[in-house]
């Protein structure tokens, strides 16, 4: 089932960009969790198009329904399905590449595999099949504020945010706090740095003016975890987050902890040593990013999402068309001149459904029967 995500938190999202509506149907949601379309609504806002303008001018409000699964303001176990309609679809703008593929978009993949396609707005390839996911990881995101909370645990917190766009980088200093979830918001480009998210905002306008597209990196930490989350050896918990946001449209690279900078440093200088604080366990470095073997080690989880520069680029490119003649094509449309800003809300509800499946994993194996 390549549409459905997750083995106990499952998720399921349908729906095409010019279609009538996209959505998801959620399967294992705890029962009596408080239920507030607001939370998802404002999860929403934060990735929909038209937000800023920095991103995509299509204009939807992304107003979510509720279908089923929630009775009297809570959830009562059984699937939940949310909808957001279609408002702002503007086919026309691809009539040209009904018969022409996009360089770097899915175009020539879908054609190849299905043999046909909706060629609308990217079909099934677009981002705006993210909406389900984002609305999806609001729900878990409250299990994890929340119910992780009831259960003993401290709350689960998760912060993305943008480090880079094209060259422009964060310095490294800025990068050692915990960004409040208000720096992160306080600028349209989501970098919690404001002399460096005042330059985004500058290469991405001017890039947008050149008709052109420019590609970044997010950064995404996770405070709160215990550890002994993660399913060696198949499903890591590194693995599953990898999969989660290699997932993700326009996603061209993972990188946890040390990452690929770990490679160039010896044992001596990459181990993380263990220390007790309290009595707890934690280690005084983190290269490891918050897991070991697969499994969460109890310090925050940091992870890092390279995106690539927008495919539909306000430019005449070569390309073939679906007779394999070759062609230009020239992009058209309303497009994100950097998809990484609006990604931010995607790849934290994302990680929020990677962790509460793997919290409900960790409790159903390890956590039900007791032994004498
Ligand atoms: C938030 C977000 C917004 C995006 N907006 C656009 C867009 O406006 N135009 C476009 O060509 N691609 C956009 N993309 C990327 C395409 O959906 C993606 O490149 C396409 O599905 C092909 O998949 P691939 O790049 O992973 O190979 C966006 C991606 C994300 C995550
Ligand atoms: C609609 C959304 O973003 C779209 C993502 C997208 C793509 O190719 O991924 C291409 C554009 O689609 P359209 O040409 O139909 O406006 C974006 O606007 C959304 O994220 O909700």
């Amino acid at each position: 089932m390549p549409n459905s995500f997750g083995k106990l938190f499952r998720v399921t999202t349908w729906g095409e960009s010019h279609g009538a509506a996209v959505g998801v149907v959620i399967d294992g949601c705890p029962p009596n969790l408080p239920f507030d379309l607001a939370e998802i609504q404002a999860e929403l806002d934060r990735r929909r198009p038209g937000q800023s303008d920095i991103v995509t001018p299509r204009k939807e409000e992304d107003r979510v329904e509720v279908l089923s699964g929630v009775f009297e303001g809570r959830t009562t176990g059984t699937p939940i399905s949310l909808l957001v309609r279609n408002a702002d679809q503007r086919p026309g703008a691809y009539d040209e590449m009904k018969d022409k593929f996009r360089p770097s978009h899915a175009d020539f993949t879908y054609q190849a595999k299905f043999g046909r396609r909706d060629h609308r707005g990217g079909g099934r390839s677009s981002a705006r099949e993210t909406v389900g996911r984002v609305a999806a990881g609001a729900i878990a995101k409250k299990i994890l504020a929340q119910g992780v909370k009831a259960a003993g645990g401290a709350a689960v917190e998760i912060r993305a945010f943008l480090t880079q766009v094209h060259d422009i980088a964060m310095p490294e200093e800025a990068r050692a706090a915990f960004p409040t979830l208000a720096d992160v918001e306080a600028t349209p480009v989501r970098c919690p740095h404001p002399a460096t998210a005042a330059a985004m905002i500058a290469r991405i306008k001017h890039v947008r003016s050149e008709g052109d597209s420019v590609g970044g990196v997010i950064e995404c930490r996770v405070r709160g975890l215990p550890a002994g989350l993660g399913e060696p050896v198949f499903d890591r918990l590194e693995a599953d987050l990898a999969k989660a946001m290699l997932s993700l449209p326009a996603t061209k690279g993972f990188e946890i902890g040390s990452g690929f900078a770990g490679a160039r440093l010896r044992g001596s200088e990459h181990n993380d040593a263990f220390e007790s604080r309290g009595g707890v366990v934690h280690t005084t470095t983190n290269r490891s990013g918050g897991v070991q073997g697969g499994i969460s080690n109890g310090e925050e989880i940091v992870f890092r999402v390279a995106f690539k520069p927008t495919a539909t680029i306000l430019q005449s490119q070569k390309t073939v068309d679906i007779l394999g003649a070759e062609t230009e094509l020239m992009g058209r449309g309303r497009h994100d001149p950097c998809v990484v800003p609006r990604a931010v809300p995607i790849v934290e509800a994302m990680t929020a459904l990677v962790l509460v499946d793997h919290w409900m994993r960790q409790a159903a194996q390890c956590g039900t029967f007791t032994f004498a």
